[in-house]
């Protein structure tokens, strides 16, 4: 089986800024591709080129192995987008809506039950979109995207401008969606939290260029367990850990007491090791030297670490 969508060295400029800088991605089918990176990394163009509706300068990118500049309308046929204009006919029904869409596509009218029965979207079918809430009319675009079952959705802030319930409810829909479809789903968003609950794999770009992708599982893996230290003397806590050969820095979060956030001392592990003998051992020196413990507090290792690690100049936006 193809990967979902491929690109290798994918490029475009707009004058002489690079938006895309020879990005080579992977998105392997049936997963949940969380695409990130703050505003201008190149996010955008890379779905526009992706979608067919940009040319790229330089480099390829097939969606189902199917090349997009030479095989345009066939690689178009295999993915549904929602990007963040929605152009629904306010006026029309969801269900007059998605049959404009249908004719246009030539597909069969029976798509639009199916779409609807899809995104639970049934029972509003007949009510007109100008009715709809927000969450509705996400629910509709992504309806509209799946109209002829197309393997891979590209997805664009599908979460944007909803509210906690309605997060929550597009979480639960996306992650059920590969294994209910068997879709893969290209979702690009500026929430990191909600990434990390809904994607299997992750992207990252930074000025253009890929920083960073894999299974999100492995990524987290990866990274060192670190563990804060709760003590009232903090630089000689550090001086006497480092003495010892252990790695400890001064890191922004919570404090290992639950005090307030600040900068905490935080020992880091690497990869490999045995967290629990470290900790341990981390505390016997810190004891022996006398000085007062009252936390040794292990960190989440989260999606959020990864991405700064990976474009440490840029902030979240
Ligand atoms: N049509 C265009 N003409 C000129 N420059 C453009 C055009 N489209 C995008 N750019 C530039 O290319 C870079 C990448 O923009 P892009 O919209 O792809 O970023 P993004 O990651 O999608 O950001 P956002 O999260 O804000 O949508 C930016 O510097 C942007 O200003």
């Amino acid at each position: 089986m193809p990967p979902a969508i491929e690109t290798l060295a994918l490029t475009r400029r707009f004058g002489d800024r690079l938006a895309v800088d020879g990005v080579s991605m992977t998105v392997p089918a049936r997963s949940i591709y969380g695409f990130l990176g703050r505003n201008g990394a190149g996010k955008t163009t890379t779905i526009k080129l992706l979608l067919g509706l940009l040319k790229a300068d330089a480099g390829q990118a097939r969606i189902v192995g199917i090349d997009v500049a030479t095989d345009r309308l066939r690689a178009a046929r295999k993915v549904g987008a929602l990007l963040e204009a929605q152009g629904f006919y306010p006026h029309l029904s969801g269900r007059e809506n998605l049959g404009l869409t249908c004719r246009l596509l030539d597909l069969p009218a029976s798509e639009v039950d199916r779409v609807l029965d899809v995104t639970e979207m049934t029972a509003h079918g007949r009510r007109r979109v100008s009715d709809y809430s927000l969450g509705m009319r996400q629910r509709l675009g992504l309806a509209r995207a799946m109209l002829g079952a197309p393997p891979v959705l590209v997805l664009d802030e599908p979460s944007n401008g909803l509210d906690p319930e309605g997060i929550a409810d597009m979480r639960r829909f996306l992650r059920e969606l590969p294994a209910r479809t068997g879709a893969t789903v290209l979702l690009s968003s500026h929430l990191l939290d909600e990434i990390e609950r809904t994607a299997t794999h992750i992207g990252s770009l930074s000025h253009g260029r890929l920083v960073l992708e894999g299974a999100l599982d492995e990524l987290k893996a990866g990274l060192a367990t670190e563990v804060a230290i709760g003590t009232d003397a903090p630089e000689r806590a550090a001086a006497v850990a480092r003495e010892h050969g252990f790695d400890v820095i001064r890191a922004d979060g919570a404090q290992a007491d639950g005090g307030p956030a600040g900068a905490a001392l935080v020992a880091r592990f690497g990869p490999h090791e045995d967290a629990r003998h470290a900790t341990a051992a981390l505390n016997r020196v810190l004891c022996t030297a006398g000085l007062r413990i009252h936390a040794l507090a292990p960190r989440q290792r989260s999606l959020e670490t990864l991405y700064r690690q990976s474009a440490p100049a840029t902030a979240l936006s």
